[in-house]
């Protein structure tokens, strides 16, 4: 089983590169099939999620070549098939993306039911009302979701009951080709959602209000395709900016907008990191002592869920008594109990809420990596950690890490994939 190996105690210098975004390529590639001619899309992290939800659209009978590196090109002009089997779901919720745009492409999509997942159960309801407000008709058996719209969809005002950043884009991919106008209301408001409604734009689409609480989108006939470069990662470079921050270190890390790092940016100055905020990149440098910090999940403009682990990690090691709320996922504090095996002292009471009260150090011992952004904070653990930590389960962190090893290597970290 292949596992990572890092040795703690080296400060990071430095600069990383930031891929594109997991979670605005994945949206992006399922609007593909939305387009009658193809598309190119750029900046694309090369990592696990891409390739499955690749072979999603190959399923579905769309063309993708990903032989250039980074690129995608997508020959979208035959879609032949709409159904998203269980083992591609099932590796990754995102495959359920492809359900709005196969609506509004070809009438008809056949979904596997996600279920649920480490973080929590993470249910579909709101995407599925959506779509029933959009006029389609919704039966769920075996496993599956099959949804029909044979004589297309038919815009309509939709007050989503939370601002699911999933549901969001499902449904500006369903509505784009709907008749008439569809109003997302409580939509939410991430960056990936705003690069979605670009890519969108680009193919034709009237998209207008993406990144605001209401989107509104006017059908169109039929879309094109087009060219689209995805935006830089916010939790790719928000973990290196943690990882300078813990480790004393000086590092630069490009291809960012800061725009989109606000809320991590605040955190890491409370906690005493001069953070120096460029046009395309951010410098960090990290303080001889962290302090304390208090930190709230919310949706996009709050701070990011999936920085929760990262920063949990950080908080291990502050001078001072940190906490916690997380109010997005039910069930995302995994990472606790591998945090404690390093000599961590974080207490949790009912699964949202954590006092972490910093240790002066921690100790490397075998760990797993128990989801994508848990692993994360593994590896930020291990780097200051005393002695060596062994992550295990890296394949979760394959999902959203391009060359992690190489990248934190470059910086100077001691880390090595073994197995
Ligand atoms: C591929 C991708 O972009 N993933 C991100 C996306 O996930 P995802 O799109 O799954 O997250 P959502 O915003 O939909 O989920 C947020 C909360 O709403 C709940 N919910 C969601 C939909 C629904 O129909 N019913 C319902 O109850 C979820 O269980 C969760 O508690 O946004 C999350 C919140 O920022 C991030 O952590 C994920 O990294
Ligand atoms: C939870 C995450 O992703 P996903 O929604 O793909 O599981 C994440 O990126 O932290």
């Amino acid at each position: 089983m292949e596992k990572l190996v890092v040795k703690g105690g080296h400060r990071l210098t430095g600069t990383v590169r930031v891929s594109g975004a997991k979670n605005a390529v994945l949206p992006i590639i399922a609007a593909s099939v939305l387009g009658t001619e193809g598309s190119t899309i750029l900046e694309v992290p090369e990592l696990e999620d891409v390739s499955t939800i690749c072979k999603v659209l190959e399923c579905l009978g769309l063309k993708v070549d990903h032989s250039t590196p980074h690129v995608l090109k997508i020959d979208s002009r035959q879609v032949t098939g709409w159904e998203a089997p269980y083992d591609l779901v099932s590796t990754m919720r995102a495959s359920f993306l492809v359900m709005g745009s196969l609506l509004a492409r070809v009438g008809r999509a056949k979904i596997s039911l996600p279920g649920g997942c480490a973080i929590g159960t993470r249910p579909i309801d709101i995407h599925l009302k959506g779509f029933e407000a959009l006029g389609a008709t919704i039966e769920q058996g075996h496993g599956y979701i099959e949804a029909f719209a044979p004589h297309g969809l038919v815009g309509t005002t939709i007050y989503l009951d939370f601002p699911s950043v999933g549901a969001t884009e499902n449904l500006m991919m369903a509505a784009s080709m709907a008749k008439g106008t569809t109003i997302i209301e409580n939509a939410a408001q991430e960056p990936e959602i705003v690069d979605l409604a670009n890519y969108i734009n680009v193919m034709g689409g009237k998209v207008r209000g993406a990144g605001t609480t209401a989107i509104r989108i006017d059908g169109v006939e039929s879309m094109k395709g087009g060219e689209h470069t995805v935006i830089p990662d916010r939790i790719e470079a928000g973990t290196f900016m943690v990882a300078g921050a813990m480790t004393q270190g000086d590092i630069l890390v490009d291809n960012v907008l800061c725009e989109h790092m606000k809320p991590l940016i605040a955190k890491l100055r409370e906690a005493g990191a001069i953070v120096e905020e460029g046009i395309s990149d951010v410098h960090v440098v990290g303080p001889q002592e962290l302090h304390p910090i208090t930190i709230k999940t919310l949706p996009y403009p709050g701070f990011p869920t999936d920085m929760q682990a990262q920063v949990m990690a950080m908080m291990c090691i502050a001078k001072g008594q940190s906490s916690v709320l997380e109010t997005v996922f039910e069930n995302r504090f995994m990472h606790v109990d591998e945090l404690l095996r390093m000599g961590a002292n974080i207490r949790t009471s009912g699964g949202r809420a954590a006092i972490v009260e910093g240790v002066p150090k921690l100790y490397g011992c075998q760990v797993r990596a128990t989801d994508l952004r848990a692993g994360a904070a593994m590896v930020l653990a291990g780097l200051v950690a005393d002695g060596v930590t062994e992550i295990t389960d890296i394949y979760h962190i394959d999902r959203g890490y391009e060359n992690l090893v190489a990248k934190l290597t470059g910086l100077g970290a001691d880390i090595q994939r073994i197995g």
